[in-house]
């Protein structure tokens, strides 16, 4: 997935979060979206994926340079972030059953091998309301690498991994970001140290707010 920002520009009331982004992301690149707390990360993530429309400029997205319109952009993304709630009343195997009725998987896992590289088999019949913080990361984290979707989103992609989680997710984007648009929403490298492109929020704010 190729995207294309013109003068992307997103202001909350008053407050200009950040104004006249112009950027050619190409098909498979990585981006690390960086900022201090409070920048504009979650909010510029936001708009990328359409959860949140612009105050001005626009946004294009091409498959195989072919533009995609309307809600079928939302078809071709996955996103994880702490504000994407799961569905806390499924056990994990009925939610990868009907995640995976939506979404193809990728490299043709099935369900086993995907809970198995999740290190969470032994809980497939436990509901996720009863799953520890890490383990709904873990899960959020796989639902998005397993899906064959070309265009990821992660915001805060370790919160709440502890560093075994760490490694585990720095593994898990080694084995399934290579033919994928991914963009890391963080403040701390080791999420993203890997990318080779970086958006600083910083670099798109106003001086003086109007
Ligand atoms: N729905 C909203 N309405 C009004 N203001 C908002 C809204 N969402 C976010 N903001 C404001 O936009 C600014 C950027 O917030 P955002 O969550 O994008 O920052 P962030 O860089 O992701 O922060 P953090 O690193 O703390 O997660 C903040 O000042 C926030 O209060």
């Amino acid at each position: 997935m190729e995207l294309k920002l013109s003068q992307v520009s997103k202001r909350y009331q008053y407050e200009w979060i950040f104004k006249n982004i112009n950027l050619s992301i190409p098909s498979l690149s990585h981006w690390a979206i960086t900022g201090s707390n409070g920048s504009g990360k979650s909010t510029l993530l936001k708009c990328l994926t359409g959860i949140n429309p612009l105050t001005s400029g626009s946004i294009q997205y091409f498959d195989s340079g072919k533009e995609i319109k309307g809600e079928d952009i939302f078809k071709s993304l996955v996103i994880s972030a702490p504000y994407m709630e799961l569905p806390e009343e499924f056990t994990l195997l009925e939610l990868l059953k009907f995640h995976f009725k939506f979404k193809i998987p990728s490299e043709n896992l099935n369900l086993e091998e995907m809970m198995d590289i999740l290190y969470l088999k032994p809980h497939q019949n436990k509901p996720i309301s009863q799953f520890s913080s890490g383990m709904k990361q873990r899960l959020k984290l796989g639902l998005c690498f397993f899906s064959k979707n070309k265009l990821i989103f992660l915001d805060e992609p370790t919160s709440n991994l502890d560093e075994q989680g760490i490694s585990w997710y720095l593994q898990l984007v080694k084995q399934f970001s290579k033919d994928k648009t991914l963009f890391i929403c963080s403040n701390d490298p080791k999420e993203y140290s890997f990318c080779p492109n970086e958006i600083k929020i910083e670099d798109f704010k106003v001086k003086q707010n109007l």
